[in-house]
């Protein structure tokens, strides 16, 4: 359980490099960055590992500063009432534009003519000669008239889809999740696949850009690349576990895929011939790490100064405007009574409500009540104490 922190100074631990743009958006009077202290108020990350790390008493909230969140145990999160915390969108843009690039130097051969060239030596004339003769084992393909297939049509995925278009290649995308937002955004010359497997059979390039999930686990194996068409290319910016790399290496072997560009090298891709990979570039721009840094470090500041939710992944979006009253934040099981409870706790103190606001996620919920008087200094530990008590509550403070 967390305890309630008054007016000190906050801890932020980072644990990966996070652009100075976000941490200067913690304030040196009420934050400290302090990647030493054995009990931060939060955690700021990129992809850091976070699945052996125990989480200190004290730790409030996560926030990664990028999309994907397989690098957090989130289920133990939710369970010791850490909030956790991702920037959608704030990093589309930088992938988006790496997609392209790999969409288009893969089909041109120029990583591999890249590295042919590289390597060749003498004279200025012999290298032209070398040059001249060489270059017809780099002949590759137009990306225009082709069809890109795009599975999941989320931040990234929408602007790859539309910006294809602009490469004048037909695009079929497929998600069965599609937001409202992200389905507004989308051109309508994007032709929607009602399975996978239609567009599995017409893609000749196809681009991943799903959460790693148990359900999207190794969806690329033998038995779709069986369903793809020969020589087709497949980008994967989203996560290597999508991927059987076992099957995709045979897949490699036999030509059925040409091309397997991956932003996640490991040891079975480095060995595999026509592998691209690349070292995780993706969303390495200064501009996406700021977005990222400054989106993070935002919600994790109005977080703690206020309880106020967004883009939680485990807690539910909730806001109150902040008034400077005193205010009961509640993480609790999502079951009957829990709101009537609380205010019973602060009715028996004659305490009057002067807002509130309750979500629910899933399991869970969040209650936060406002308290319309002047509240005692010697009661709030009472106030803190009893509150916790009740069955169901995982996390709580008074800010
Ligand atoms: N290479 C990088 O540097 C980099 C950068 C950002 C994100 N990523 C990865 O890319 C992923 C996607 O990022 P995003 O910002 O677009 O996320 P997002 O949440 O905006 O979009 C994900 C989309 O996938 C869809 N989806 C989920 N399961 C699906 C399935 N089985 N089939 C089809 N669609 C499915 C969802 O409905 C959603 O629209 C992240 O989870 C992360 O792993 C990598
Ligand atoms: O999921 C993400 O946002 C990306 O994989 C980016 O990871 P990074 O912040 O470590 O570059």
């Amino acid at each position: 359980m967390t305890t309630i922190t008054l007016n000190k100074v906050k801890t932020i631990k980072t644990l990966n490099n996070i652009a100075e743009r976000g941490l200067n958006v913690f304030d040196k009077e009420h934050y400290a960055i302090d990647n030493d202290d054995p009990n931060p108020d939060a955690i700021v990350a990129r992809s850091y590992n976070m699945h052996h790390m125990d989480f200190n008493d004290n730790l409030k909230a996560i926030a990664r500063a990028g999309a994907g969140v397989n690098n957090i145990p989130v289920d133990r999160c939710t369970e010791q009432g850490i909030a956790v915390f991702n920037t959608p969108g704030a990093n589309a843009n930088a992938v988006k534009e790496l997609v392209l690039t790999s969409l288009i130097a893969s089909s041109r051969n120029l990583f591999d003519g890249l590295s042919w060239v590289k390597n060749l030596d003498g004279e200025e004339e012999r290298i032209s000669k070398q040059v001249e003769a060489g270059k017809k084992q780099f002949v590759g393909k137009e990306v225009k008239g082709k069809t890109l297939g795009v599975i999941g049509l989320g931040a990234i995925g929408a602007l790859v889809a539309n910006d294809a278009l602009d490469l004048d290649m037909n695009v079929v995308g497929f998600d069965p999740f599609i937001s409202v937002d992200t389905a507004w955004n989308l051109s309508r010359k994007v032709h929607r696949a009602m399975t996978i497997e239609e567009l599995f059979a017409n893609a000749d390039y196809i681009t991943v850009h799903v959460p790693l999930t148990d359900d999207t686990a190794g969806m690329f194996n033998k038995e779709t690349f069986a369903l793809m068409k020969s020589d087709v290319h497949i980008l994967n910016f989203s996560r290597d576990g999508l991927v059987n790399e076992g099957d995709m290496a045979e897949a490699l072997k036999s030509g059925k895929v040409g091309k397997y560009i991956t932003d996640f090298p490991n040891e079975n891709v480095l060995n595999m011939p026509n592998a691209v990979p690349i070292p995780h570039l993706g969303a390495s721009t200064k501009e996406s790490e700021e977005n990222c840094a400054v989106m993070a470090a935002k919600q994790v500041k109005d977080f703690l100064e206020t309880g106020n939710i967004k883009n939680s992944i485990n807690f539910p979006n909730a806001s109150l405007p902040y008034t400077g009253k005193k205010r009961v934040a509640a993480f609790h099981q999502n079951v009957p009574n829990m709101v009537s409870q609380i205010i019973s706790v602060l009715s028996n103190y004659n305490l009057n409500i002067a807002d509130m606001v309750n979500r629910s996620f899933r399991d869970m919920a969040y209650t936060m009540i406002d308290i319309d008087d002047e509240v005692n200094g010697d009661i709030l530990p009472v106030l803190e104490k009893e509150i916790r008590e009740i069955e169901g509550i995982v996390s709580l403070r008074l800010i």
